[in-house]
C-alpha cells in the first residue's frame, strides 16, 4: 500500500473535524503509511503583530530575518504542531513529531537570500529514516529545512509537501486548506491538468494563496504522483489534479 501525504495548512488545523480522523484511521487499517504537514501561516503572522515584527510576503513566501525565523520556528515547533499532536492523541491515532533535525530528515538551501531572507526550498530528505518511522505510526512534520551547516530554513509548507510526495514517491497528495477547492466563479473545478492549471493562471482565476499552491501541486504531478487533491475535507475530492484528463 502507497504512501498518502497531507499536507494541512494553518487554518485547516483549527477546521479538523471527525471524519478526518476517521479516514486517517481507515488509511492506517488498510496499510497505507500516511505522513502529515503542517503549517502555520496564519499563527505566525498573528503573534509577529502582536510582537510588532513587520509581515511582509513576496511571491506567497514570508521574508523571514533572524527574529521571524525564531518566531517561525517557535511557533510551527510550539503551537501548530503541539496542536496536531494534542488531537491525534486524542482520537487515538499513534503519531510522532518530527523536524528538519531529527536524523537530518529535511535538508535545504536559501531560494534567494537577498530576496527573502533565511527561506528554502527542500533540496533531500532521509529517506530510509522516514520510510521506517513511517511503518509504526503517522509522521506529523514542520515545513522547515537545515542547511548542510547547520542554518535552519523556513519553507512554504505547501512546497516541502510537494517535494517531499516527490521524493517519497507518494501515491498521493492532499492540500487540505479552508476552500473546498479550485473555485472558478464561485463553483469547485473537480478536475484539473497542468494544462489546465497554466490557462486559468493566465485569466487571473488563480490569485493570491492558490497559487503558489497550485504551482506546487503542479510540480508534484509533473515529477510521478500520481494524484493532488485540493480540498477542505479528506472524505471530499474537491479539485482533483492528474497529468493527464481522465
Ligand atoms: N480560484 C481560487 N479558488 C480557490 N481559492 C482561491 C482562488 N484564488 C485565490 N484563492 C484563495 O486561496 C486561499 C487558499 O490559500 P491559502 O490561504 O494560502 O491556504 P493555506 O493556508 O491552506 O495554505 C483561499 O482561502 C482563497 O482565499
Ligand atoms: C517561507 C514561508 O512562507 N513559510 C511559511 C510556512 C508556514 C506555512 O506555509 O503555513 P500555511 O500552509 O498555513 O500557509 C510561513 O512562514 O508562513
Amino acid at each position: 500500500m502507497g504512501l498518502i501525504i497531507v499536507k494541512i495548512g494553518g487554518n485547516a488545523i483549527d477546521q479538523l473535524t471527525a471524519n478526518f480522523f476517521d479516514q486517517l484511521r481507515t488509511w492506517r487499517q488498510q496499510h497505507h503509511q500516511v505522513l502529515l504537514i503542517h503549517g502555520g501561516g496564519p499563527q505566525i503572522s498573528a503573534l509577529s503583530q502582536q510582537l510588532g515584527l513587520t509581515v511582509e510576503k513576496r511571491n506567497g513566501l514570508r521574508v523571514t530575518d533572524a527574529a521571524m525565523l525564531d518566531l517561525t520556528k517557535m511557533v510551527l515547533l510550539g503551537v501548530t504542531q503541539p496542536k496536531l499532536l494534542t488531537k491525534l492523541a486524542q482520537a487515538h491515532i499513534p503519531a510522532l513529531g518530527l523536524n528538519a533535525a531529527d536524523q537530518r530528515l529535511l535538508t535545504g538551501d536559501w531560494v534567494n537570500q537577498a530576496r527573502y531572507g533565511h527561506v528554502g526550498h527542500v533540496t533531500g530528505i532521509n529517506q530510509p529514516v522516514l520510510q521506517d518511522l513511517l511503518t509504526n505510526q503517522i509522521g506529523v512534520l514542520a515545513p522547515l529545512a537545515m542547511t548542510a551547516t547547520g542554518q535552519w530554513l523556513n519553507v512554504n509548507a505547501d512546497d516541502a509537501a510537494a517535494v517531499v510526495a516527490q521524493k517519497l514517491q507518494a501515491e498521493r497528495l492532499y492540500l487540505l486548506t479552508d476552500v473546498a477547492g479550485v473555485l472558478q466563479e464561485g463553483a469547485v473545478i473537480h478536475q484539473l491538468t497542468p494544462q489546465k492549471v497554466a490557462m486559468l493562471m493566465s485569466n487571473n482565476v488563480i490569485k493570491s494563496g492558490m497559487q503558489p499552491k497550485l504551482k506546487a501541486a503542479v510540480a508534484a504531478i509533473r515529477s510521478g504522483v500520481k494524484t493532488v487533491h485540493i480540498t477542505n475535507q479528506l472524505t471530499v475530492n474537491g479539485t482533483v489534479l492528474t497529468q493527464e484528463a481522465e
